[in-house]
């Protein structure tokens, strides 16, 4: 019998995680032998091409999805090889989840989906939580509007602060950021470092640059294996040779605008002296 609580002191843990599906007569291999782990405060940027199996990943952390093989472990508790009911009880109580598109119901004010959210965790009535909420994600005062009511990035805001309502140890969020413009990436990706900072262990899938910098640490899927630990080294090898690669077509654009520059004036010079050896007359001197 498999343990039911956790092998080390993660507070997400994935080990050894496959996941088929059928497209057809064929399968299609999206996990493919994925271990993760994430300590508390810890914030992981998961990245990688297309088809990688990113949202297959996060959806069998979050107990969304159950592996066709491995487990996962969160707060000490294995998620997998349960029935739904116990892990939708597990993930309301540890785990925070934005999805791609938000996560707001639409009949519902913002204040409303976050006492709900708690609710759904088993927490107690906290008569402050929503106006906390949404004041750390800067929407104060927000919390008797509908979704609809609100621009796409204080739907992303209040998502997450939704998110954050039953106050999870992990927050999983795939492409939290995809839909949004520069200034709000950046705003959610502060709120993002600012939960890692109290604490939360934080996993988000994303295509954006700006989340793999700010994250502490990257794990890249190709063909649904981790492909690299931290592709963050990788890009900053990238940097360095894209710099270096540049300093040399400049110095050698330099070398070359400095030849021609030479030869122009040498031209200039040879011109010169045979002017000086003619006679502006045309005669000969
Ligand atoms: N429900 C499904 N049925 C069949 N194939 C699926 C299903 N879900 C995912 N796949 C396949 O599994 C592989 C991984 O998909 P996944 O959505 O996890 O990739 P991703 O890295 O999140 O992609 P993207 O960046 O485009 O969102 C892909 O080949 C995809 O077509």
């Amino acid at each position: 019998m498999a343990a039911v609580t956790a092998p080390s002191a993660a507070v997400l843990r994935a080990q050894r995680l496959y996941r088929f599906f059928h497209a057809g007569d064929e399968e299609v291999v999206a996990l493919c032998g994925v271990s993760v782990q994430l300590a508390a405060g810890e914030w992981v940027a998961v990245t990688g091409p297309s088809g990688s199996g990113k949202s297959t990943l996060l959806q069998c952390l979050a107990g969304l999805d159950e592996p066709d093989g491995g487990d996962v472990w969160v707060a000490g508790q294995r998620i997998t090889r349960r029935p739904d009911t116990d892990r939708a009880r597990l993930r309301a109580k540890y785990i925070g989840v934005l999805h791609q598109s938000g996560n707001l119901l639409e009949h519902l004010t913002i204040g409303q989906q976050i006492r709900f959210a708690r609710r759904l965790a088993g927490q107690r009535h906290d008569a402050g939580v929503v106006d906390r909420l949404l004041g750390a994600v800067g929407l104060d005062g927000r919390g008797r509007a509908l979704p609809g009511q609100l621009s796409g990035g204080e739907a992303a805001r209040a998502s997450l602060a939704v998110a954050l309502a039953n106050d999870p140890p992990v927050l999983i969020a795939d492409e939290p950021t995809g839909e949004l413009d520069a200034f709000t990436e950046r705003a959610v990706l502060s709120l993002l470092a600012a939960r890692a900072v109290a604490g939360t262990a934080v996993l988000v899938a994303s295509h954006s640059r700006a989340v793999t910098r700010a994250a502490h640490r990257v794990v890249e899927l190709h063909d649904g294996r981790v492909h690299q630990a931290d592709t963050r080294t990788a890009d900053r090898t990238a940097d360095r040779t894209a710099d270096r690669t540049a300093d040399r077509a400049a110095d050698r654009a330099a070398d070359r605008a400095a030849d021609r520059a030479a030869d122009r004036a040498a031209d200039r010079a040879e011109d010169g002296g045979t002017d000086r050896g003619t006679d502006r007359t045309g005669h000969d001197g």
